[in-house]
């Protein structure tokens, strides 16, 4: 602060200036910075008050006033005109775009995929983990090598020539040229967190030819920045390979009417257990504690012993799933501050599961079928769709009949090398947070494009600005983390590893105090606490794991992480099943439901679209003003702003070929990625899919990486108890704060190369579930009353009972004219 104010005046010239800002505003006639200041101070709570007060002593002291300075914008300016641009490799590959667009099974991604194939030389990027997964498993059975790269998980093939991956669409690397691109669900552009990842996929995709595959709303766009890049362009339509119909009826909340072969879309985690168990209890059938990717796969085998299906929402977004019949459970969700209505791309997307031509399963097992014989098959196969609650079905009636508007922009972040410059700019020592917000006020763009929602990452951003030593480089990846939540726990082990992150120090999960794995010593417990406890643990290994891949000189131990993650989810199924085992809970949320439907906000396109229509070009005033007056200052606005985290030079490492020019921060290839695939068994989100069975094992065989951890466990606890002692020789931990002083007895990673560090950001947010605030309250009034959950209403019957058909729920029942196919 002396720096900003050496001769101690602008202090009280700052004081002045806040103590005059109510009457200013009052009397400036335009919106100006006085306006911002007032708002942002009218609605900050205390905790953030003195934060605020001192970001706007930086603008004050970093621009010192002068006449009607206040009324100017003092950002410097950040220029994000023009993405693309900022992919030269891309720019000079004589690309031919093909771009496969028609309704949700259509064959879109296969046919996409097949020349993928034939070329065995590119990349598939999807939304999801479990569908970069299931590319990678398909590849392998066919007999082709690949690699597997997600967020926090990388696997790679034996075969140091592999030259395909399937990776989660934040992953791609742009700096490596491939024969094929593929990245699926396109029109994801569009989304407000994510979609700068696949504007960075197609603009920076360096390939002969890049395979789009998506929704026809997209094509406008795809041609306006083809052409603006000089690509060439080649749009393949296509038709739903089978029918898909809305029914004239819902279940009328009635669970017992579900048939083999449904598949329930919950939207909240709680709704998602609750259903489970309804269906558990009312149809007899129960659930093992398996894997989604194994229950995904499961469910598509023709001869499982699955009944019902309940996913989440995340299914709409390409999975390929053996459902006849969608239910969905409602038509609105709640999307972190309050519940919204489905989008019709949404409702669209969930409803296109049902009736797959050709299953994931049977491709997997490469089950024969000739075009003929498919298409014969699929007549049996109409998809059907429907609701549990009558309400909703008109909802999704109409939004099947109706086109979704064509998309008009696509999302961005500003590449890190903004913020490095914009950081030379500023006195040094400034708060990376208030560097991300200036460079978001700052930034100009281009009408086609928006910027993406950077709530999580400020968030991050606060959460480390204490932690010394950090490059802009590093933070710039830590803001990237996956944390979510507001839990202090995770925000203590964000610190933690990064403060490991910054001293450089060889670390094991068992040495970080702030990842709670005592939890998976204690017996298991039916508590809503131990449920806490769990979730608390698993999103802490998820940081781990994901920090690990971007920081593998200091963060090493990924088999230890990735299997303890798999015991948490293990634990965290138990846990869940006892608390859904519940008929109360799900009764209560559907009354929640009914009320909210009174609030709910309009279903309206994804934010970017709606901006398009109502504001063609960015106003970095106008933007602040609504950043600032969103809730929690800043905490959760819509300042748009993320690094592109160096993301299309440095994904390098992730391979096995040379740095090329375009990756200057060549490392070693990336053999410090591999990590043990054996032990790295469950890698897919965990309430994606939940199959419904009637066999229950909710034991353990006997596992020797459980003894490791346990023991691991004890070494750590052993560790911190013996830290106090001096005389111990071990590395020592300030009593306060955690932090490890590691240089005794451990080995330093000065001689690391850091490449790992340039991985790109990769959240993918699309497999979270948000838990609505009034649910949570509800499920905490109903524990609280009911003192616990009685286990004895699980079944432990082995045996399935498939219910009887009921004429009210027939097929029969399909709404004929008035419901689209699906093709619209
Ligand atoms: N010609 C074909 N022969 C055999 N199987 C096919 C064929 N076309 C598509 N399929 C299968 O049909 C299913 C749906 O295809 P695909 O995933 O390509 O559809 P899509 O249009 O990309 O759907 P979405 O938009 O929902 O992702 C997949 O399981 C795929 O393997």
């Amino acid at each position: 602060m002396d720096r900003l104010d050496p001769t101690g005046q602008l202090w009280p010239a700052y004081r002045a200036y806040i103590l005059s800002l109510k009457e200013k505003v009052a009397t400036s006639k335009r919106p100006s910075n006085d306006q911002r200041m007032w708002d942002t101070l009218s609605s900050t709570n205390n905790e953030s008050l003195e934060k605020e007060l001192y970001f706007g002593f930086l603008d004050f002291a970093i621009k010192p006033p002068s006449a009607d300075e206040f009324s100017k914008s003092k950002s410097m300016p950040v220029d994000l005109r023009y993405p693309t641009e900022w992919y030269a490799s891309a720019r000079r590959a004589q690309r031919v775009i093909h771009l496969h667009v028609g309704p949700t099974n259509s064959g879109k991604t296969y046919n996409a995929l097949k020349r993928l194939q034939e070329t065995k030389n590119g990349f598939y990027a999807g939304p999801l983990r479990l569908l970069a997964h299931e590319v990678y498993s398909r590849f392998r059975a066919n007999g082709i090598a690949c690699d597997l790269v997600t967020g926090d998980d990388v696997r790679l093939d034996e075969d140091a020539d592999t030259k395909v991956y399937a990776s989660t669409v934040e992953m791609v690397n742009t700096s490596r040229h491939h024969e094929v691109a593929v990245i699926d669900e396109i029109q994801m552009m569009g989304s407000e967190d994510r979609g700068w990842a696949w504007t960075r996929a197609f603009l920076g995709a360096n390939a002969n030819e890049v395979h789009l595959c998506g929704e026809e709303r997209v094509v406008p766009l795809i041609r306006e920045l083809c052409a603006s890049m000089g690509d060439a362009l080649q749009i393949h339509q296509y038709k739903r390979l089978n029918p898909l119909r809305c029914m004239s009826r819902s279940l009328r909340g009635n669970i017992k009417l579900l048939r083999k072969g449904d598949c329930v879309v919950a939207f909240s985690i709680m709704e998602l257990h609750a259903l489970r168990r309804q269906i558990e209890l009312e149809t007899n059938r129960s659930l093992p504690p398996e894997t989604r990717a194994q229950q995904a796969d499961l469910f598509n085998d023709p001869d499982n012993d699955y009944d019902f299906l309940v996913a989440s929402d995340a299914i709409g977004m390409g999975l390929n799933l053996s459902v006849k019949r969608i239910i969905f459970s409602s038509t609105s969700k709640f999307d972190g501050t309050k519940t919204v209505q489905l989008t019709i791309p949404q409702i669209k997307q969930i409803a296109g599961r049902a009736g797959r031509y050709r299953s994931a399963h049977q491709d997997k097992n490469k089950t024969s079928a000739t075009t003929t014989d498919a298409k014969d098959a699929a007549d049996e196969n109409v998809g059907l769709v429907t609701c549990i609650d009558e309400t909703d079905l008109p909802i999704i009636r109409d939004a099947l009949a109706t086109e979704a508007p064509p998309m008009r922009k696509a999302g961005i972040v500003p590449p890190a090398e903004y913020l490095q410059e914009y950081s030379t700019q500023l006195p040094p020592g400034i708060p990376f947070e208030y560097l991300m917000r200036k460079v978001s006020h700052a930034a100009t763009i281009h009408p086609r494009f928006f910027l993406c929602d950077i709530r999580d990452k400020l968030k991050n951003a606060r959460i480390v600005d204490d932690v010394p030593n950090l490059t802009i480089e590093q933070r710039v990846n830590i803001t990237a983390a996956p944390l979510g939540g507001r839990d202090p726990k995770h925000a203590k082990c964000l610190q933690a590893l990064s403060r490991v992150i910054a001293q450089n120090k060889l670390v094991t999960v068992a040495d970080i105090p702030e990842i709670p794995l005592e939890v998976l010593a204690q017996e298991p417990q039916h508590e809503r606490r131990y449920l806490e406890e769990l979730e608390s643990l698993h999103k802490c290994l998820i940081l781990y794991l994901w920090l690990s891949y971007r920081f593998t000189a200091v963060l090493r131990d990924q088999p230890m992480a990735a299997h303890a993650k798999d015991l948490t989810e293990q634990r965290i199924n138990l846990t869940l099943r006892a608390f859904s085992a519940n008929p109360r809970l799900r009764q209560r949320l559907r009354k929640i439901k009914e009320q909210q439907k009174d609030f709910v906000a309009p279903a309206v396109p994804e934010k970017a679209e709606a901006q398009a229509t109502a504001e063609p070009t960015y106003d970095p005033e106008r933007q602040s003003r609504v950043d600032e007056k969103d809730r929690d200052q800043y905490e959760d606005n819509s300042n748009p702003f993320m690094l592109d985290g160096q993301a299309d030079e440095t994904v390098e490492e992730h391979f096995r070929e040379p740095a090329s020019m375009e990756a200057p921060y060549g490392a070693e290839p990336g053999s410090e990625t591999q990590p043990d695939s054996n032990s790295l068994t469950s890698k897919t989100p965990i309430h994606d899919t939940l199959p419904v069975t009637g066999n229950l094992d909710m034991t353990r065989p006997e596992d020797p990486m459980q003894q490791q951890i346990s023991s691991a466990i004890n070494e750590a606890n052993m560790f911190h108890a013996r830290s106090t002692n001096p005389a111990s020789g071990l590395p020592e931990i300030d009593a306060d704060t955690h932090d490890l002083d590691m240089t005794s007895g451990t080995q330093t990673a000065d001689q690391e190369p850091a490449f790992q560090e340039r991985l790109p950001p990769d959240r993918d947010t699309s497999d979270e579930v948000v838990i609505d605030p009034a649910e949570a309250e509800a499920i905490a009034q109903i524990e609280d009353k009911e003192e616990g959950v009685d286990m004895s209403t699980e079944s432990e019957s082995g045996t399935t009972r498939i219910p009887e058909r009921n004429e009210d729920a027939d097929e029969e029942e399909v709404e004929q004219p008035k419901a689209a196919s699906g093709s619209a």
